[in-house]
């Protein structure tokens, strides 16, 4: 019986019609979107503005991004740490990535189609940019929602202008015979949010609070609303950043794409003075969110156990 009983991920419905603001719809998505970031730092959001033709061309997208030549990948480079190209690394052979900063702006998106493809490819920049907005606005309305569960939300007007959006295309190849099928290694997201849109290969496990790893099965046309260690922070330690990892199917013969995007803070990110009473002290100084990625890239900071409490702990 119990082997039967899967652990499974809260879904949560942020499509405009599942979803009318100040509804009973609204204010349980509210509660809903608390309790599941309360408990297993993410979950499946329904959301019915990508339509099959936007998800269709960004797997496509996809491809002919991967298709380039290595010599033409590894030219995306970027000052802040992970946001760049990824590729051909003994620890993580199945993988490939690459990113898109700043990528819901026509000038991110431009700068990004022209390094790869310097005669320029306006479907590709046009496909990624729509997509990045699509997957902004799930991010948004995830603030709105968090944000007013904690009843701060005279703070999500500043956050949102705040935020720039990092779209990362991932790729994961096939385990070969004999390979292992560990694809990424359990780590927590250090963005404030990070939305996930997958093809139809899974892979995602994810770390619930009590410990148990959720093997995360979402239908391609949904995503995982996850958050990360700035949110976290954020909350004052209310709100979970999971540890999570990607492995494939042993037997598994197709590629796996996902598109990721993380969201930043260009503000400090800093817990609201509501978040804190005396059975919740404050449990984090205020801090620029790219100097918690610069402290990731230390050598303290990729051992620790516990980031927050290291970077930034009272
Ligand atoms: O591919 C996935 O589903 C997860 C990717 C991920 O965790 C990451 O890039 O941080
Ligand atoms: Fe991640």
């Amino acid at each position: 019986m119990g082997s039967l009983n899967l652990p499974e991920l809260v879904v949560i419905d942020l499509s405009n019609e599942g979803l009318k603001a100040g509804s009973s719809s609204w204010s349980s998505a509210c509660k809903d979107i608390r309790q599941a970031l309360e408990n297993h730092g993410c979950f499946i959001a329904l959301y019915d503005k990508i339509s099959p033709q936007l998800h269709r061309s960004i797997f496509q997208a996809a491809d002919q991004l991967f298709d380039l030549p290595t010599e033409v990948k590894v030219q995306n480079i970027n000052e802040k740490p992970y946001h760049g190209y990824v590729g051909q690394m003994p620890i993580v052979p199945l993988h490939e990535g690459l990113g898109i900063d700043y990528a819901t702006t026509l000038e991110g998106a431009q700068s990004f189609t022209k390094l790869m493809w310097p005669d320029g490819n306006d479907s590709f920049c046009e496909t990624a940019m729509s997509f990045a907005k699509t997957v902004a606005d799930i991010e948004k309305i995830a603030v709105r929602l968090l944000f007013e569960s904690y009843g701060v939300q005279k703070y999500t007007d500043s956050h949102v202008e705040a935020t720039t959006y990092l779209l990362r295309f991932l790729k994961y190849r096939a385990p070969e015979e004999g390979e292992s099928n560990n694809a990424f290694p359990s780590h927590t997201d250090k963005s404030f949010f990070t939305v996930l849109h997958q093809n139809h290969i899974s892979g995602l496990e994810v770390r619930a609070r009590n410990g148990e790893w959720i093997n995360v099965v979402f239908p391609p046309s949904s995503f995982v609303v996850m958050a990360g260690d700035a949110c976290q922070a954020w909350s004052n330690n209310r709100v979970l950043s999971p540890n999570h990892k990607v492995s494939l199917d042993k037997n598994g013969k197709e590629t796996r794409y996902t598109m990721a995007q993380f969201s930043f803070l260009s503000k400090m990110v800093e817990v609201p003075e509501e978040l804190v009473d005396d059975e919740h002290p404050l449990q984090f100084k205020p801090f620029a969110h790219v100097d918690l990625l610069n402290f990731y890239a230390t050598d303290h900071g990729r051992r620790s156990q516990n980031i927050l409490k290291d970077f930034c702990g009272v």
